[in-house]
């Protein structure tokens, strides 16, 4: 068992942590302020090979491990979690291609993303089906060679600007998870509208908008896997970007650490600053400590996943550890920073909000202990 970052993973960070550092920083008040799309940022990340680490280099990608995507992961959301959730969004629209498409489909559906930055969406949940991915209420109706999809999406990243759209629909909701299947929609074909952005809470860098779906045409040659398959390629899916979203709590909480840190050093109260204080030192103990306890969770789901094993249960306890993690530090930040730390001029509220987000998004972190439960019990 080894506890250090190869000679390659160390360039590997150093070089998301520049980008972090000298890119995105400069740009994240803005975006948040703005919500506007960051596609300057985004397009950085292209040239830099930041975007679509997931694709294997066989068919244009990056083709980074999954641990080296965790590990770019955690410097990119130290950077600003909205413009990580954006760069990342290719990948997990891409993943079911990536898990489950025929050697055409790869390089059909994967390999134009390396000619240009194009965006791509993973359109999965609905309003009323929400956690319960079982009852989702697009349909998809067979039609000599083609589907016709009907329905509607929400809570999708990059939605307004994506190319490409990977879209579950149901061929026979009697069936419930066993009528879901996964197709690839390409281009914005006539009757795929998406709807303005939504005016988030936290993470407003990441575009994220609700999509319809009227009677949308999608060929027989752009379904991943067979019919009824949709489900397990979305749980697969999951198990396999949900590491990343764990990791993005790590670079939040990192961020909201080394501001306090910083902060605490200056500050003086009853004269001392107030790192001398006790109380303040345990709480930035409990930070540190949660942080890196999170962080070697989240390496073990990853390392699991290019190992070639099963990471349900680890996926699911890194996301759920991380994310309530990231929430409970970055809320602490605030505290460190006091009545200061509630005024927007200064940097720990945006991590608060930014970290809300990832208690809900990817699966809550209630359905994270859905999944840990039922694993523990098989
Ligand atoms: C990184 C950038 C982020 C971008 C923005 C974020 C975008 C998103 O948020 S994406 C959407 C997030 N949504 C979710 O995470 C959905 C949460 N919900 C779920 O995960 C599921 O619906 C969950 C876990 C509640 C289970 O639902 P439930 O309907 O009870 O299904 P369940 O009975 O467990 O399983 C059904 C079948 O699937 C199989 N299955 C379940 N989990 C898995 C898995 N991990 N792998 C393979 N198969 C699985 C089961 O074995 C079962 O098989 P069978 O048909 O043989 O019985």
């Amino acid at each position: 068992m080894e506890f250090q970052l190869t000679e390659s993973q160390r360039a590997l960070q150093e070089t998301a942590r520049k980008y972090a550092r000298e890119v995105i920083r400069p740009k994240a008040a803005h975006y948040d302020e703005t919500a506007t799309f960051p596609r300057d940022l985004l397009s950085t990340a292209w040239e830099l090979g930041l975007l679509n680490m997931a694709i294997p280099a066989e068919y244009g990608g990056v083709g980074l491990s999954h641990l080296e995507q965790v590990i770019v992961g955690e410097e990119l959301s130290w950077g600003c979690a909205g413009v990580a959730t954006s760069i990342i969004a290719n990948d997990l629209a891409n993943l079911p291609i990536i898990l489950h498409g025929t050697e055409e489909q790869k390089k059909r559906l994967l390999g134009h993303f390396s000619e240009r930055l194009k965006f791509s969406s993973f359109c999965l949940t609905e309003p009323e089906a929400g956690s319960d991915v079982a009852s989702m209420q697009t349909t998809a109706v067979r039609d000599g060679d083609h589907y016709v999809i009907n329905g509607a999406k929400c809570f999708i990243t990059n939605g307004g600007q994506a190319e490409q759209y990977t879209v579950f629909a149901t061929v026979d909701k009697a069936k419930k998870h066993k009528g879901i299947t996964c197709f690839v929609v390409e281009g914005r074909p006539k009757g795929l509208t998406a709807s303005k952005h939504e005016n988030k809470m936290g993470q407003r860098a990441s575009e994220t908008v609700s999509l319809t779906f009227e009677d949308v045409r999608v060929p027989v040659a752009n379904r991943i896997g067979e019919e009824g398959q949709g489900f397990a390629v979305a749980m697969a899916t999951l198990d396999n970007s949900r590491p990343l979203t764990a990791m993005f709590s790590v670079g939040i909480a990192r961020a909201a650490l080394e501001y306090s840190m910083e902060y605490a050093s200056q500050r003086k109260t009853f004269g001392k600053p107030i790192i001398e204080h006790q109380a303040i030192q345990f709480m930035i103990a409990d930070m540190a400590m949660n942080t890196h306890a999170a962080r070697m969770l989240t390496y073990e789901s990853a390392w699991l996943l290019d190992e070639g094993k099963r990471n349900t249960l680890q996926s699911s306890y890194a996301k759920c550890f991380a994310a309530d993690m990231a929430m409970k530090v970055a809320t602490d930040a605030v505290q460190v920073y006091g009545g200061y730390g509630y005024i927007k001029d200064y940097p720990v509220e945006k991590l608060m909000r930014d970290a809300k987000l990832i208690q809900v998004y990817e699966g809550t972190s209630q359905v994270q202990r859905l999944v840990i439960a039922r694993e523990l019990f098989k």
